[in-house]
């Protein structure tokens, strides 16, 4: 089975992964999309963050309607912060008989040179990156790279960051986020 890992905090998850990994599974050859919860990017710091587990419920509640969309915890026992290439080589060794892909906005793939052993992971693993307004550029080596597939799709301006704001402004933020986790976000007073 071919597998899109799509990795983030999703802090919270909201309409905009569920649409990208939506995408995926309907218009590419990938069978299913794991949602990977990481706990700490190695690029953030981990003040606003939630704990892993909410935001694991986040993402469980996200995607149990969707036969193809599942949750991931695979991180929560690994090292942190938590480097994308060890986590793929534990993955393709606990299933080998899958065949993992990476899904990340366009945002990522500009700050894709300085992730760790990144070459490693091009030579292993194709990545489908999803248009996203964002500042820098596209390194040149990545141009027309053979494993990197540019998704022509509608772009979100949509993201955690703002509606973690929008929540802190008192601002209704449920038509941004899956209504099971607007429904426990709310419950739980999260981001207040
Ligand atoms: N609106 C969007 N369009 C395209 N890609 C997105 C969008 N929102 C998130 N992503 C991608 O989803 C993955 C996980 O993102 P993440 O959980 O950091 O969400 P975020 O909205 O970027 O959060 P934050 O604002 O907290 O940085 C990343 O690869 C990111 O590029
Ligand atoms: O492996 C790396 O060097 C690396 C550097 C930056 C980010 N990542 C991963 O990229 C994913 C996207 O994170 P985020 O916080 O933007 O949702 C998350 O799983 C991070 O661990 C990985």
């Amino acid at each position: 089975m071919k597998v899109g890992l799509f990795f983030g905090s999703f802090n919270p998850i909201h309409i905009g992964h569920l649409v990208i990994a939506n995408h995926l599974v309907e218009y590419s050859d990938l069978d299913q999309v794991w949602f990977v919860v990481t706990p700490h990017n190695p690029f953030k710091n981990k003040n606003t963050l939630l704990n892993n587990y909410q935001r694991l419920e986040m993402v469980y509640r996200a995607t149990k309607d969707y036969s193809k969309l599942k949750p991931s915890d695979i991180e929560f026992n690994l090292a942190q912060p938590n480097y994308t290439i060890n986590t793929l080589v534990h993955l393709q060794e606990k299933y080998p008989q899958h065949e993992f892909a990476l899904i990340m906005g366009e945002d990522n793939l500009k700050s894709f040179h300085k992730w760790k052993n990144y070459e490693l992971i091009l030579e292993n693993h194709h990545i489908y990156v999803y248009p996203r307004v964002s500042e820098q550029k596209v390194e040149t080596q990545f141009d027309n790279h053979k494993k990197i597939h540019l998704i022509n799709a509608p772009i979100m301006e949509l993201s955690s960051t703002f509606i973690r704001n929008a929540i802190k402004k008192g601002k209704n933020v449920q038509p941004m986020l899956p209504q099971h986790v607007w429904e426990y976000l709310d419950e739980m007073n999260f981001y207040k």
